[in-house]
């Protein structure tokens, strides 16, 4: 094509967003994120931080970065979180690393983040960030899920499940908000949404330069 406001695959330029999955511990945001990972090589996930030890399955660097709490405690000294958070007795960051240069190449990163991190990423960027909740279909299923998945102690799945009411009430402070019952269904809503986001006016810093052109 030869003009710059294309991308190779002739699409224009735009501005990365981030986009954020949340909900309460067990409705599915970690399966329905690893989904659009594998589905869109356009977003690439924040891996955050933490002070929870390992799940079966879980690999340092992947899924999180597993620091001690003295690793923790230097990373916050140093500056080096967007936002962190406490979260069912463990501290939970994200590491500012690169996004925010990346968005301006129009690199697209996903957080599988609380409402508390939530909040702190808005404020420090309204125009960027995008923000889904995810809702369970009921309570019992819920439980059902957290049990299932057999990662978690009866303990500790006693007390996520006395925190999801409080973490429900958050919903309001989401651009969408998805119930998910079927997994494939709501994933499709979910990648609907990242699509869409990607078109706003906005966002397509392109669109200026292409409209010209078309203008003559
Ligand atoms: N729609 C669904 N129907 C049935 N099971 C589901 C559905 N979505 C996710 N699950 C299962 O529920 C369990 C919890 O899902 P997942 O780990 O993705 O939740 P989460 O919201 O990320 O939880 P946490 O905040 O604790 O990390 C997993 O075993 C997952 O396979
Ligand atoms: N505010 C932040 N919350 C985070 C971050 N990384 C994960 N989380 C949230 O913590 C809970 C528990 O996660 P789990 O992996 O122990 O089940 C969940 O709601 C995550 O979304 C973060 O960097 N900041």
């Amino acid at each position: 094509m030869g003009d710059s406001s294309h991308t190779s695959d002739d699409r224009l330029h735009r501005r990365g967003l981030m986009f954020i999955l949340s909900s309460p511990s067990g409705a599915g945001k970690t399966t329905l994120s690893r989904m659009l990972l594998a589905r869109d090589s356009e977003i690439k996930l924040s891996v955050s931080a933490t002070t929870r030890p390992p799940r079966p399955g879980e690999v340092d660097g992947v899924h999180y970065h597993f620091v001690s709490p003295q690793e923790f405690d230097r990373m916050v000294e140093e500056d080096d979180f967007y936002e962190w958070a406490h979260v069912f007795g463990h501290r939970y960051g994200t590491p500012k690393g690169k996004i925010r240069a990346g968005l301006k190449d129009g690199k697209d990163v996903l957080f599988d983040i609380d409402w508390q991190g939530t909040q702190q990423l808005y404020q420090k960027d309204q125009q960027d960030v995008v923000r889904v909740f995810i809702l369970p279909p009921s309570l019992e299923e819920l439980h059902r899920r957290l049990t299932g998945r057999a990662t978690d102690s009866a303990e500790v799945i006693a007390a996520r499940m006395e925190r999801a009411r409080a973490e429900i009430s958050h919903w309001d402070g989401y651009d969408y908000v998805i119930i998910n019952d079927n997994v494939d269904v709501c994933f499709e809503k979910v990648h609907a949404i990242l699509e869409a986001e990607r078109m706003k006016r906005q966002r397509q810093t392109g669109l200026i330069p292409f409209v010209r052109g078309l203008m003559g």
